[in-house]
């Protein structure tokens, strides 16, 4: 029976609606007890004195690269990030090589997985084979093997025929539809930046709002009758926050997630043409960002999901129009997040932490989540005053793809606890 006792933590009461200390006793991987002092002899105990203690965070939306990229990222490699960044559950998007098509794959990742054992893997199976956008995958044998929604991330399903079917089937076999959503016959080819002030500036090629907004308008009208759980993927403008506002006004189960980077910037913050900015949905206009930040106080965008996308420097290096969208993002979310929206005033503290777990949790039906009795102990405790700089050379994961580097922010995940076992210690 193995047993641990975290001393003096300052943990959020739900009924006092405040942070209070508390001990916390961990027993065989599960929460046994919370109090205000335990006293227990023979066990292994670790003081937390003036360190915020919260459930392990939870991120719907990465890529580990493996099978495939593993030049890119592993397995290993990005459940040691996502521990380092304080996460204890992160779902994988399948555009890995092959793609997340086949019960093997998933089989595949769920064993390797389990052996790292630094993090709760949860595989996301693609929408399509090969994704496609011709033939639908065989979503039951998927969902058997493990597979917690279906998605075609890195492209959209243009076909709205297809996209139908696609509903229909998940929804027969209990999966949410998690969408990448890109409107191609809008899409310039090259464009690699949002079709806006800076994209004129520097003369690029832009990627347009609508090519976002029209599959989500779309999706929610193909998702209304199917009654299927839709959910839209880093969400980045404000016609899209609008769409899903009207959707679950009218109690539609329609969800949306928004990534640390469409929070923290917009167009105007790149400084020069820069592939470390370029990702899929790029930084879009101010009054975009503004939108996805009132989208996430309103509640239309139920949480934030790093959409972490590791790409090897040699990519990056291609310029522009050639080098792979997307940037890293599970080592840095918590505390450029608490910097730029707790310490600002815009967000509590607590209200940022329920949206990087219980609000994820909640939307796709996972137990984990929260800091109560008989749950899992997944945990991970924050130095709110721990400050320093964001380098890319201390990054665990294999991708130093970010735009923050150099950016100071405070409140550092130091430990990390799966199911009461140590994954991250500092
Ligand atoms: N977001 C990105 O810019 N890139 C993602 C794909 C995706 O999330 O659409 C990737 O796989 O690299
Ligand atoms: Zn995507
Ligand atoms: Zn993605």
């Amino acid at each position: 029976m193995s047993r641990v006792l975290l001393k003096n933590g300052r943990i959020y009461d739900e009924a006092e609606q405040q942070w209070v200390q508390r001990d916390l006793l961990i027993q065989d991987g599960l929460i046994r007890q919370i109090g205000t002092k335990i006293e227990q002899q023979q066990v292994d105990q670790i003081d937390l004195a003036g360190k915020h203690l919260v459930p392990g965070f939870i991120d719907m939306h990465i890529h580990l690269r493996e099978p495939g990229f593993e030049e890119k990222e592993t397995i290993e490699t990005g459940s040691r990030a996502a521990a380092k960044g304080g996460y204890t559950t992160i779902a994988c998007m399948p555009n890995t090589r092959p793609v997340t098509d086949s019960k093997e794959i998933v089989e595949q990742i769920v064993h390797t997985a389990k052996e790292v054992g630094l993090a709760r893997v949860l595989p996301i199976g693609a929408i399509t084979k090969r994704e496609l956008g011709r033939e639908l995958t065989d979503m039951n044998q998927l969902k058997k093997a493990g597979i917690v929604a279906v998605s075609d991330d890195g492209v959209g399903v243009q076909s709205s025929r297809m996209m139908k079917e696609a509903m229909r089937e998940a929804h027969r076999v209990g999966l949410p539809v998690v969408a990448h959503c890109e409107d191609e016959s809008i899409l310039v080819k090259g464009a690699s930046v949002h079709d806006g002030q800076f994209a004129r500036k520097y003369d690029l090629k832009g990627i347009p709002s609508e090519a976002e907004s029209i599959h989500i308008a779309r999706d929610i009208l193909l998702a209304e009758d199917i009654g299927v759980h839709y959910h839209v993927c880093h969400i980045s403008t404000a016609q899209s926050v609008r769409l899903v506002r009207e959707a679950k006004s009218r109690g539609q189960k329609v969800t949306a997630e928004v990534t640390p980077h469409h929070l923290l910037l917009c167009e105007d913050d790149i400084p020069q043409p820069d592939p470390m900015y370029k990702m899929n949905p790029p930084l879009r206009s101010r009054k975009d960002q503004q939108a996805l930040i009132e989208g996430l106080l309103d509640g239309t965008i139920d949480f934030i999901a790093t959409d972490h996308a590791p790409h090897t420097l040699t990519e990056k290096a291609q310029g522009m129009e050639l080098a792979p969208f997307g940037i890293v993002g599970l080592e840095t979310a918590f505390p450029l997040l608490y910097t730029h929206f707790v310490c600002t005033g815009k967000l509590s503290l607590q209200q940022l932490i329920e949206r990087m777990t219980q609000k994820p949790a909640d939307c796709f039906g996972l137990p984990w989540g929260r800091i109560a009795v008989d749950m899992s102990a997944d945990l991970t405790l924050l130095d709110l005053e721990k400050e320093e700089a964001i380098d890319p050379a201390t990054f665990v994961s294999k991708g130093k793809n970010t735009p923050f580097s150099g950016w100071r922010v405070k409140g550092w995940p130091v430990k990390t606890w799966l199911a009461g076992t140590l994954t991250w210690n500092q």
